[in-house]
């Protein structure tokens, strides 16, 4: 069984009585430990399909399935329950609650389940390179540093499955490589699966994998 699987997805916007569709019908899988990137031009769907993927995104039709698990066929909270488990995101703008410490920021996704995690948090912390950084706030650590902090949130849960939505995008290339080098050796540690969202073409070629998507489709 594929670790993901995107069938038929289909999104529609209605904005001033227009319609805007955004996907159209994408369909394929994600298999266990492997790596795909997307990629497309600006306004081509990536965000969007990443977000569905995500169970961020309510499609307008069509399912995404986590290991064989229909995440829009659920209830919400059945949603919000295979996502806190099995998914584990990072966004460009990193998207840390700015009153929580490092340390807090981390280990919420886990205290949301019951779990308490300050020592989980604290070493993950630690792995990312943040040791010394934990009582700080998002506003008392640079822009690679905020990224590396939302690398460790991600894997609080231990998901088997990390989406990237251009993780790179707001750091300069030193800070990016970091990031990129720490990614893959968490996801190739522990055999997780990787989706990434970037325009960086060769960013891409460290992957398994290169879909084009291309006005909301696959491209041959
Ligand atoms: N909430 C929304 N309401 C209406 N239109 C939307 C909404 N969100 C996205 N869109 C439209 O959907 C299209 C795809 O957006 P999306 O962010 O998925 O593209 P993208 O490929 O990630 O682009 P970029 O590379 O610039 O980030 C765009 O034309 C955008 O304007």
């Amino acid at each position: 069984m594929p670790a993901l699987t995107v069938k038929d997805l289909h999104r529609r916007y209605h904005l001033a009585g227009h319609e805007i569709h955004v996907l159209r019908g994408l369909t394929f899988d994600v298999e266990h430990g492997e790596k795909v990137f997307l990629r497309g031009a600006s306004g081509a769907g990536k965000t969007t399909l990443l977000y569905t993927m995500g169970g961020l995104e309510k499609p307008t039709s069509g399912d995404v399935l986590i290991n064989g698990q229909p995440l829009y066929a659920a209830s919400k909270n059945q949603r919000a329950h295979i996502r806190n488990q099995s998914l584990g995101f990072v966004f460009q703008n990193y998207h840390l609650i700015p009153d929580l410490t490092a340390l807090e920021n981390v280990a919420l996704p886990s205290l949301i389940r019951g779990k308490p995690a300050l020592e989980r948090a604290s070493q993950l912390l630690e792995r990312v390179g943040l040791g010394e950084r934990l009582q700080h706030l998002p506003t008392e650590l640079s822009g690679g540093e905020q990224q590396r902090v939302a690398l460790a949130r991600a894997l609080i849960n231990d998901p088997k499955i990390i989406l990237a939505d251009e993780p790179t995008g707001n750091l300069d290339a030193q800070n990016g490589k970091q990031i990129i080098d720490l990614l893959f050796g968490i996801i190739e540690e522990s055999n997780r699966t990787l989706v990434v969202v970037t325009h960086d073409a060769q960013l891409a070629t460290r992957g398994d994998r290169t879909l084009i998507i291309e006005n909301g489709q696959l491209a041959a």
